[in-house]
């Protein structure tokens, strides 16, 4: 597969680090590094943030908040993630425009298809806040949403694991990891590594998916490249 430009997904809890929770300065820099990295070796990348270190929307309904709620904060969490990402990504020496799928013009630019396209043609990073936007939504479909909108060749799923196993290998430690599969695969057999509506999405515009795991410096270099472990869902 030729890759020249990526949508990159980023859990929150990738930017957690040995804490779980919030932000490690530490789990950062190395991220935006090794994004840094990539962008001069001539990758277009546009990022989606996760928020899962800060709020869930589902925790809200333990709290007293209905879903709509919980997730408004939710999404705000993803924001705060895209916001230190910029500057992390400015510091490593390429410069990165967070945007927001909520207006919020004090603190960053509305997200913009057109204006999105530009930054990246211009070598610039992109980072996306906000995820679609809805309540009832993840950031997985975000991503696969905006990959699908931005027309980048890969949608880059960078986690915990190293890859899409045949059952939860956090919970099953038997489990097997797939080289490859299809979108259909990954749907009819549960395997939960991203939500459904995800991989639905993924499917319908074509687009494939690399998971890979977040641990190792330059892992996202690799996963451009198509080294490393990984798995590759396809289409077809
Ligand atoms: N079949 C599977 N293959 C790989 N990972 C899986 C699978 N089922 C569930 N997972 C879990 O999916 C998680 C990766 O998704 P991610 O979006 O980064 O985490 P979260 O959903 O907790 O934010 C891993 O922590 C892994 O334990
Ligand atoms: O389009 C979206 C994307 C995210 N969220 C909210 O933001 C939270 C954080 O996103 P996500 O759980 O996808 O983050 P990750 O697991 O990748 O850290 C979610 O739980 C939702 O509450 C939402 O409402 N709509």
């Amino acid at each position: 597969m030729q890759v020249k430009r990526a949508l990159l997904k980023l859990s929150g809890e990738a930017l957690a680090g040995p804490a779980g929770s919030g932000l490690d300065g530490e789990t950062l820099t190395r991220i935006a590094s090794d994004v840094a990295e990539a962008s001069r070796q001539g990758f277009q990348i546009a990022i989606v943030v996760g928020g899962g270190n800060f709020f869930r929307g589902v925790q809200g309904l333990t709290r007293g908040l209905s879903r709509n709620t919980g997730d408004s904060i939710g999404m705000l969490g993803t924001v705060m993630n895209a916001l230190a990402l910029e500057h992390a990504i400015e510091s490593a020496g390429v410069q990165a425009r967070a945007m927001s799928a909520i207006a919020m013009p004090a603190l960053c630019e509305s997200y913009a298809r057109r204006r999105a396209i530009d930054h990246l043609r211009n070598g610039k990073v992109v980072v996306l806040g906000g995820g679609t936007g809805n309540p009832w939504f993840t950031t997985d479909t975000g991503a696969a949403l905006r990959a699908a909108e931005l027309e980048c060749d890969v949608l880059l799923k960078g986690t915990n694991v190293d890859g899409v196993y045949d059952s939860d290998p956090r919970k099953n430690p038997g489990a097997r990891r797939f080289d490859r599969l299809t979108h259909d695969e990954a749907i009819s057999r549960d395997l939960k590594v991203m939500d459904t509506a995800a991989f639905a999405l993924a499917r319908d515009s074509g687009l494939s998916i690399v998971v890979f795991s977040l641990h190792a410096p330059g892992a996202i270099c690799r996963a451009l490249r198509g080294e490393g472990p990984q798995t590759l869902v396809t289409p077809a």
